[in-house]
């Protein structure tokens, strides 16, 4: 028996240590090349994944409206200076100095991840990478594709108010501005329109959408913009009266906020595209049949989303020796 459990031991390990050095040869490899991988705490911090999926979820059962915004802040994340956690870097004329930033939320999601993070791993895990996997867990938790996504962001050490207007998309931009700053960040008009599916979940403040409507001295509704469902537009309006608070929300997706599902797009065909952003999907021939499409078919979207958001969240990432892996997410390291 001893000699069984020693020659099986003798003729395993030679197989183990061959496993180990390839792990380590792989991970030393994509820190040198400068990407991503798949596994990349496998050593240092094998339950990240763990920790950032049950941080989410649990905030998410108290807070509804956590998915939405953690997906929107990974948006804003990427888009500006790549997916390095810049916007969520606190303190005067950071990224979230912005007007478009200013209605961000989920960062208490992110910092509390960190916190257990450096209990169990300590300055081993990027406040970036939390981020990305935190988006990615929230678009599975409210019922959409479970995707795989590769690690090794580190975070960056700037974070610029500047930064950001060039960068963001604004909801009365052109389809022509859209596809400029989409393919300026690798991205195509088919990741354009599926990304923008995102817009299936969460929700938006009145200023968001309220120039596509006016309401007369009458009280009655006068349209602006003429591609939106008059009903659907009166809705808003009474959601949205002139004078209303501004801190009122409505749905994005007006039928199943809370479920990441094909909607959105069911939501265009109808002329229920909550911003005008969303409306020139349909409007713009170049979009329309993918849009019917996602509509026609979720499977499809599901497909797509799992492509594109790998995309999104891989942009102008800094790996390696950049930047760095600070210890708590709203402050660089001193
Ligand atoms: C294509 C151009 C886009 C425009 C113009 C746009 C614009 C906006 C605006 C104005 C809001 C409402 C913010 C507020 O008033 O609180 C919003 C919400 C949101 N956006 Fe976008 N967005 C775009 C693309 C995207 C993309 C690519 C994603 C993610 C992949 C995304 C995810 C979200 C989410 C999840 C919300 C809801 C946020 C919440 O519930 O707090 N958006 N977007
Ligand atoms: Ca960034
Ligand atoms: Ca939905």
């Amino acid at each position: 028996m001893v000699m069984e459990t020693k020659t099986l031991l003798f003729s395993t390990l030679p197989r183990l240590s061959y496993v180990l050095i390839l792990v380590l040869f792989s991970l030393v490899a994509a820190a040198a090349s400068g990407s991503l991988s798949f596994n990349f705490y496998a050593a240092s911090c094998p339950t990240v994944e763990f920790i950032v999926v049950n941080t989410v979820r649990s905030a998410s059962s108290s807070d509804p409206t956590i998915p939405g915004k953690l997906l929107r802040l990974v948006f804003h994340d990427c888009f500006v200076e790549g997916c390095d956690a810049s916007v969520l870097l606190q303190g005067n004329g950071t990224e979230q100095s912005d007007p478009a930033n200013k209605s961000l939320g989920g960062f208490a999601v992110i910092n509390s991840a960190k916190r257990l993070l450096e209990i169990f791993c300590p300055e081993t895990v990027s406040c970036a990478d939390i981020l990305a996997l935190a988006a990615r867990d929230a678009v599975a938790i409210t019922g959409g594709p479970m995707i795989q996504i590769p690690t090794g962001r580190r975070d960056g050490r700037e974070s610029l108010v500047a930064n950001v207007r060039p960068n963001i998309v604004d909801t009365s931009f052109t389809m022509d501005d859209m596809i400029k700053i989409f393919s300026s960040k690798g991205l195509s008009l088919e990741d354009l329109v599926t990304l923008s599916g995102a817009h299936t979940i969460g929700a938006a403040h009145c200023s968001a959408f309220s120039d596509r409507f006016q309401e007369d001295s009458h009280g009655k509704l006068k349209l602006i913009d003429s591609f939106l469902d008059t009903s659907y537009a009166r809705e808003l309006m009474s959601m949205c009266p002139a004078g209303a608070s501004p801190s009122i929300t409505v749905n994005n997706d007006p039928e199943t906020s809370s479920a990441f599902d094909n909607q959105y797009y069911r939501n265009l065909l109808a002329h229920k595209g909550l911003f005008q952003s969303d409306s020139v999907l349909l409007e713009d021939e170049r979009t329309r049949e993918q849009v019917k499409d996602f509509a026609n078919d979720e499977g499809r979207f599901f497909e797509s989303w799992r492509q594109s958001f790998l995309k999104l969240t891989s942009i102008g990432v800094k790996t390696g020796e950049d930047g760095e892996i600070r210890r708590f997410c709203s402050e660089i390291n001193g």
